[in-house]
């Protein structure tokens, strides 16, 4: 039996199942790749390649409805949140089609040697290997600025979204890319290391969970791969004594209910000033419990299911045993009966350092809770913790807010804003949380031969 495969999490029907790539099949998708990579595709003019991702912009935006609704079937996502992340993708393509040049062009290096400059070269084949949670956007952050470069890319997508992954690869087709610049395989753990064992094979994007990333990025290291790692996150939200509290009670339940709380950069650790811990918790749970479950394409519907039966369940667990372990269930704390993988919005108090929870990421719309008498207590509780992917702070003074953006240790933080991604903004974190950027001018340059020429003087 295939391990791809639809299934609508809001129902648990098997749409569909996904035949597998077999040895030959991945053979040959490779050997097309690097022959793509030695053709004048990837080491020509950019503009050939610029114009595919122009081209890609538009017919996305042309199927932004018909996108959404495969998404939201096959993960559960609201109808309204894949209409959004389509919308993001067709920006990411047309935000490299636009500028990739210029970031791209040589830049000189002034040097007593001569005249220096830096050439930007693609490196080879690259795998990519992504998560669930933003089937089409976690591909086209790796497609766009590698595409630009001329970077092939073999994909391996998460086993639940095999339908999100085939009709990407198509429209890449469609929008004149050659055979072999992104590929999609529906393949194995094992195969995707033998793949980065490849000596054709230069380098290796991941997107998930810290046990992928350790697997595939120990594989690189022993191989000599580059790689970047997008991992979990446990992102604080950080509400200080002067926050505008409606507006983070507004923004914090959303930030911890999209996407049913399956995102990296989605608030986890609401950490609150004292003075107005009291009344942000009555807002906030207040505003939890109106979420509307039901089906994710319904535009009414404002929380879906969780991806899948093995999702729920694992929160599930994960709350429980946090309870066990001193924390206090303010709200919610178990999954929905009935027909699919819905979790009630929980909120979670008294979780002390030598509970596990404390420093758990929860995949789901389960909030921690924290207060602190002081910014440096606040800082200090974000910081202890594995991660260091995203946060955010509320203050109305500015000048505050900045302080404690450098001092809190990720990777990015919004101020008055919940954690948020566009092209042109650099993407990713520190600690546990992985390595290597994605999308801005960083993102293009992760897997590029910045090659310094030198004209002696
Ligand atoms: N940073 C992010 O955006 C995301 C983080 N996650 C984290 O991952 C956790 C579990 O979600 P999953 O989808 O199960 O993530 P996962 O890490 O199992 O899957 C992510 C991708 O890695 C692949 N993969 C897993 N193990 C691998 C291995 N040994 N070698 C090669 N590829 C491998 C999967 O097939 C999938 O394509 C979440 O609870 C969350 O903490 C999940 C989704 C997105
Ligand atoms: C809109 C935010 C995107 C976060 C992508 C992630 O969960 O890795």
């Amino acid at each position: 039996m295939s391990s791809y495969q639809s299934i609508n999490p809001a129902n648990n029907q098997l749409l569909k199942s996904w035949p597998s790539h077999d040895a030959a099949a991945v053979s040959q998708a490779l050997e097309t790749a690097d022959r793509l990579f030695h053709s004048s595709w990837s080491k020509g003019d950019i503009a050939p390649r610029l114009q595919v991702l122009a081209r890609l912009a538009d017919l996305i935006e042309s199927r932004v409805d018909e996108l959404a609704a495969i998404a939201s079937k096959e993960m559960g996502k609201l109808i309204g949140q894949s209409r959004g992340e389509v919308k993001i993708c067709a920006q990411i393509a047309r935000y490299y089609a636009d500028h990739a040049a210029e970031i791209l062009k040589p830049q000189p290096y002034p040097s007593e040697l001569g005249e220096a400059w830096v050439e930007y070269h693609p490196i080879g084949v690259l795998v990519a290997v992504e998560p669930w949670n933003f089937p089409y956007y976690q591909l086209m952050r790796v497609l766009a600025p590698n595409l630009a470069l001329g970077n092939p890319v073999l994909a391996k997508h998460a086993n639940i979204v095999p339908h999100c992954a085939d009709v990407f690869a198509k429209l890449v087709i469609e929008a004149g890319a050659p055979e072999g610049a992104w590929t999609n395989l529906f393949i194995s753990s094992d195969q995707v290391a033998e793949l980065i064992a490849d000596d054709r094979v230069q380098g290796v994007a991941l997107t998930g969970s810290e046990r992928a990333g350790s697997a595939v990025a120990q594989q690189a290291g022993k191989y000599l791969k580059k790689s970047t790692l997008e991992l979990g996150g446990n992102d604080v939200f950080v509400v200080l004594d002067d926050a505008d509290i409606d507006e983070a009670v507004r923004q914090g339940a959303q930030a911890r209910l999209s996407n049913c709380g399956q995102v990296c950069t989605a608030a986890k650790r609401f950490i609150l000033h004292e003075k107005i811990a009291s009344a942000f918790i009555d807002k906030f749970s207040a505003a939890l419990k109106a979420a509307r479950l039901g089906d994710p394409l319904d535009e009414q519907t404002t929380l879906g299911p969780l991806s899948s039966k093995d999702a729920r369940d694992r929160l599930a667990k994960q709350v429980d045993e946090a309870v066990q372990n001193g924390a206090t269930l303010l709200i919610g704390g178990k999954p929905v009966e009935g027909v699919g993988c819905y979790f009630q919005p929980t909120i979670l108090t008294d979780i002390r350092p030598d509970n596990p929870a404390y420093y758990e990421e929860f995949f789901g719309p389960v909030a921690q809770i924290y207060v602190v008498g002081d910014d440096n207590a606040a800082v200090a509780l974000a910081n202890d913790s594995h991660y260091g992917l995203g946060g955010s702070v509320w203050t109305q003074d500015i000048a505050r807010g900045r302080r404690l953006a450098s001092a809190i240790e990720t990777g990015m933080v919004f101020i008055n804003s919940q954690s948020d991604t566009s092209a042109e903004l650099p993407f990713g974190g520190v600690k546990r949380s992985g390595y290597g950027r994605e999308l801005s001018d960083l993102g293009i340059k992760e897997f590029a031969n910045q090659k310094l020429v030198v004209v002696a003087g």
